[in-house]
């Protein structure tokens, strides 16, 4: 396998030969003597650093942990000659960073090839400083008005579940995937919030999206990470993945600006119908001085579809699969829905706080399925100090956010889903979530849509398990429930069940 084979960017040996003449050349140019005292890290080789950790590793927050007991809390990797990660283990050290120096350790990787690219550093997940200030202010206060924690969007998140529960019926109680499925289900409650529309099931156009979508988060994930520093235009010329993303991006692009184009010809202001109206409006007023511009509405869209779908999905995935492998956690889920909600009623958002056991089960899918493994990651807007470490501007930071779910320390038996952990002797929900739990992150970059995605996992979970049973397709060769992948979300292996109609 050739050197550059885990990363599919590279075509030719010329190329090779290349890279390596300009790393040596960053090399001979870069400042001797630098002022930072670097935290304790692996050894590195010349030229690439330990840019070797991150070749062909989907499983680099495992390797992640093992830097962490064999160098501490923060560690330091060197990548090529310029450039440093330092990754995070450990709640404490990843609040004092995140929190207590939020904006410091607050900026995004607006200098990643696949950033240039495609967002260029606008929107708000790969955007940072006052543009993207002031386009959280808008989002939060946009999701807000527009439904999210209120009956609106949850009357979309029910009309979505009829249709993807009668997808789920049509299979007729054979194996079925439903990944691709539960993609298209809560890409439609983003596509009925943004664009007031929702696409079938079997809408080409829209299947080719979702399929774009997942292929950039999963080559967008941690072991991209060593391409930071390629120049942009030697990964476009080398990097068959690379310039996919970017068609990708384009296709994206194309299908927001046919939706933000038809919506500015039909646009009432006496009838704002979704998000792309509110946004118009903003920018027809004025807001923000001006900021909310046509290019900010278009990046914004596209950002909340690829933190929006993924991350629910992919969640829900994890959810169902713990489920068929442990029969009797669904079981009793089912009997605690039966019992509170019955089956003459479908269930809403006013029965949370009425299932503890569903809701633990979820707690704790969200703490062994860490999605998020890694966050996604942040960089030094300035050089800051952290526990006695100084770190310069443009550092790269990593935290360990599936080290702190599953470290011993803070939960007995790790490994095991076993939702009782979160209920007291009373069998109610515990007051209190352990600091170590942090799915949707912490501090000034957490997620945006964290109220959302409790609805939708709530809805989905509580839903299904009163319409259907789910069983495993093979008793005797259960899917595994340890292995995963990780991309941009740490995903489950490819699984199929079977659901029976209650
Ligand atoms: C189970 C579902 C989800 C999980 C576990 C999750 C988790 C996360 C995490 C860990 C981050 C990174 C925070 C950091 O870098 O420190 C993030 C960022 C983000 N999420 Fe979510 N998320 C979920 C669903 C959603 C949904 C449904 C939306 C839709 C509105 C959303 C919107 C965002 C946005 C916009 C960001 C970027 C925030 C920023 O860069 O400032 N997420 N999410």
């Amino acid at each position: 396998m050739s050197l550059f084979a885990w990363i599919e960017f590279i075509d030719t040996s010329t190329l090779l030969l290349f890279l390596v003449v300009f790393l040596c050349g960053l090399w001979l140019l870069s400042p001797p003597g630098s002022p930072v005292n670097w935290p304790p890290g692996p050894k590195s080789w010349p030229l690439i650093g330990n840019a070797d950790l991150f070749w062909n590793n989907d499983q680099i927050h495992l390797t992640f942990t093992k830097l962490a007991k064999k160098y501490g809390q923060i560690v330091h990797l060197r990548i090529g000659p310029r450039g440093h990660v330092i990754l995070l283990t450990g709640q404490d050290v990843i609040r004092e960073a995140f929190v207590n120096q939020g904006e410091s350790f607050g900026n995004r990787l607006s200098f990643h090839p696949f950033v240039k690219y495609t967002s260029k550093g606008r929107g708000i997940l790969s955007g940072h400083g006052k543009n993207w200030k002031i386009l959280k202010r808008f989002t939060l206060r946009t999701l807000k008005d527009f439904g999210v924690g209120k009956s609106s969007l949850e009357e979309k998140i029910k009309e979505e579940l009829d249709f993807f529960a009668a997808e789920i019926h049509s299979k007729g109680g054979e194996p079925f995937d439903l990944k691709m499925l539960i993609e298209n289900a809560v890409s439609n409650i983003m596509c009925s919030m943004v664009f007031g529309e929702r696409y079938d099931y079997d809408d080409e156009e829209f299947a080719h999206l979702l399929h774009g979508v997942t292929f950039t988060l999963d080559k967008a994930g941690f072991n991209s990470t060593p391409m930071t520093w390629i120049p942009g235009a030697v990964a476009m010329a080398c990097s068959p993945t690379m310039r996919k993303v970017v068609d990708i991006d384009r296709d994206i692009k194309e299908f927001v600006r046919k939706k933000t184009a038809e919506h500015r010809e039909t646009f009432d202001e006496q009838n704002i119908r979704d998000f792309i109206d509110i946004y118009i409006k903003a920018e027809k007023d004025g807001e923000e001085n001006g900021a909310l511009t046509y290019e900010n509405l278009f990046q914004l869209i596209v950002d909340l579809f690829l933190a929006g779908t993924e991350t629910t999905s992919t969640a829900l995935l994890w959810a169902f699969l713990y489920m068929i492998c442990h029969p009797d956690i669904q079981t009793r889920c089912r009997e605690e829905i039966a019992e509170v909600i019955g089956q003459d009623r479908r269930p809403c958002m006013k029965d949370k706080g009425t299932l503890p056991y569903v809701e633990a089960a979820i707690l704790e899918m969200h703490r062994l399925a860490s999605i998020a493994a890694g966050a996604i990651t942040h960089v030094t807007s300035e050089p800051v100090t952290l526990r006695g470490f100084h770190l310069p501007k443009e550092t790269l930071v990593i935290p360990n956010l599936y080290e702190s779910h599953m470290d011993p320390a803070c939960w007995t038996d790790p490994f095991a889903f076993n939702p009782d952990r979160w209920l007291d002797e009373n069998n109610k929900l515990k007051k209190t979530t352990p600091a170590a739990f942090m799915p949707f992150s912490v501090g000034y970059r957490k997620c945006m849509g964290e109220t959302l995605a409790k609805m939708e996992m709530f809805l989905f979970v509580t839903t299904l398990l009163q319409r259907f049973d789910f069983r495993m397709v093979d008793v005797d060769n259960p899917p595994s429930y340890t292995d995963a992948v990780l991309g941009m979300t740490r995903c489950p292996l490819k699984y199929k069940m079977i659901a029976t109609r209650i």
